[in-house]
């Protein structure tokens, strides 16, 4: 029986001779009778993107399976992986925690109704995550009221919590209370160099030592579905202390299209956990990270936004001590537009690093 609130059908009834456990769906359908979005022939509007490449944060990052009502897992975005696991997993080897607030968003989103949006959720990263076993997202139904839907997931593997999320969805409502900041003036993503090309361009510096272009090899090697546009990107071989904010122009790599507003929220939070957290460290060059990971996650979701389109991530660390920095961030369309809000707290352990120059 697919999942459903409110009478709306979210999940397909599974093809003749598949049981729900092995039909997995194509996540957040408007309704049954649009395209789920995964099928969008990018109507709307157009994007300059090549919509034949679908973004493989939508067609299996975030494309969860239905075990029963309100429990999914991942397993099959598993098989789809390009190395069998988990999509892209940072070298701490713990789950990438964007995505499992992703994935856990995809399931809270799949028990509310159609016509209803997320608009926060605040997330705890109890353990780490295992790259090497599928996960579990658990539902709980909290609340329907007449204006607001409360939902609670618990991502679990080894029989145990790795993250607990809330979070919380708004009927469309009108008011005339409303304002904004203004956008950070920066250059637009056309004028910027991509991280890659930023990778490349240091790599071929001939003074850069063995031990940077090994490091940054492997950074260009990784098959992370985000594409991001730095703006003013430290000399990466300064050994100067920064100040603790950054500004990157960031996507989902790939074509999602107009699609469903809760997608691109699923798909934002998955993006706002990469290279977040490191706000926090810019200041302090002197110290080498042994240990570093999220300890929490929060976001506000203000305005629709696409997440395939470039958006400038305003990143900025007030604080940090007792082995905790705090990240706050804003999430800005390029038309001037507040989309979204994040903040998280994350856990440093560090060591005095070797005062060698990267040149
Ligand atoms: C532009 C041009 C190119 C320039 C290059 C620039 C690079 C730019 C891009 C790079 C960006 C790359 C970004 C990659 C993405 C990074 C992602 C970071 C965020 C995450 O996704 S982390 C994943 C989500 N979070 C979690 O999984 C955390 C889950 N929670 C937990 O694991 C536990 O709750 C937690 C937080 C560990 C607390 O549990 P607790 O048991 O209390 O932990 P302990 O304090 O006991 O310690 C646990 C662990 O920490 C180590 N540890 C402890 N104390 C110390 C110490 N004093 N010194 C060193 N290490 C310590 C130790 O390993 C402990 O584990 P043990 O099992 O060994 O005890």
């Amino acid at each position: 029986m697919a999942a459903s609130s409110g009478g709306k059908k979210l999940l397909p009834e599974p093809s003749k001779g598949t049981s729900a456990a092995s039909a997995h769906s194509s996540i957040l359908r408007k309704s049954s009778s649009e395209k789920p979005v995964t099928e969008a022939t990018g109507s709307g509007s157009k994007s300059s993107r090549n919509e034949d490449l679908h973004s493989v944060l939508v067609t299996s990052v975030l494309n969860l399976e239905r075990l029963d009502l309100d429990l999914y897992s991942n397993e099959h975005s598993n098989r789809c992986t390009f190395t069998g696991t988990h999509h892209w997993v940072p070298r701490s080897r713990m789950l990438f925690g964007g995505q499992i607030v992703g994935q856990a968003l995809v399931a809270a989103a799949m028990s509310v109704s159609e016509n209803i949006y997320a608009h926060s959720l605040h997330c705890y990263f109890v353990r780490a995550g295992d790259p090497k076993v599928p996960v579990l997202y658990q539902v709980d139904r909290i609340r329907d009221g007449k204006s607001f839907s409360v939902r609670s997931v618990k991502a679990i593997q080894h029989g145990n919590p790795i993250l607990i999320c809330q979070s919380s969805f708004q009927r469309k409502m009108e008011s005339p209370i409303h304002h904004q900041f203004t956008m950070p003036v920066v250059p637009s993503p056309n004028e910027l160099l991509t991280q890659e090309e930023l990778i490349q361009k240091y790599l071929r510096d001939p003074a850069l030592t063995e031990k940077y272009k090994v490091g940054l090899t492997k950074l260009l090697a990784e098959e992370v579905p985000i594409e991001i546009k730095p703006i003013n990107p430290p000399e990466y071989y300064r050994r100067v202390a920064l100040e603790s904010k950054q500004h990157f122009w960031v996507r989902a790599r790939g074509y999602i299209g107009e699609g469903n507003m809760k997608l691109h929220c699923c798909v934002a939070a998955y993006i706002s956990d990469y290279s977040f957290l490191r706000t926090a460290l810019l200041p302090h060059f002197q110290y080498k990270v042994k240990f570093m990971a999220s300890l929490d996650h929060s976001m506000w979701f203000h305005a629709p936004f696409r997440s395939d389109e470039w958006m400038l991530y305003e990143c900025e660390s007030p604080w940090a001590g007792s082995c905790r920095g705090l990240v706050q961030g804003r999430l800005w369309k390029q038309d001037g537009v507040l989309a979204v809000s994040c903040a998280q707290e994350g856990v440093f352990y560090v060591k005095p690093s070797a005062a060698e120059s990267k040149l």
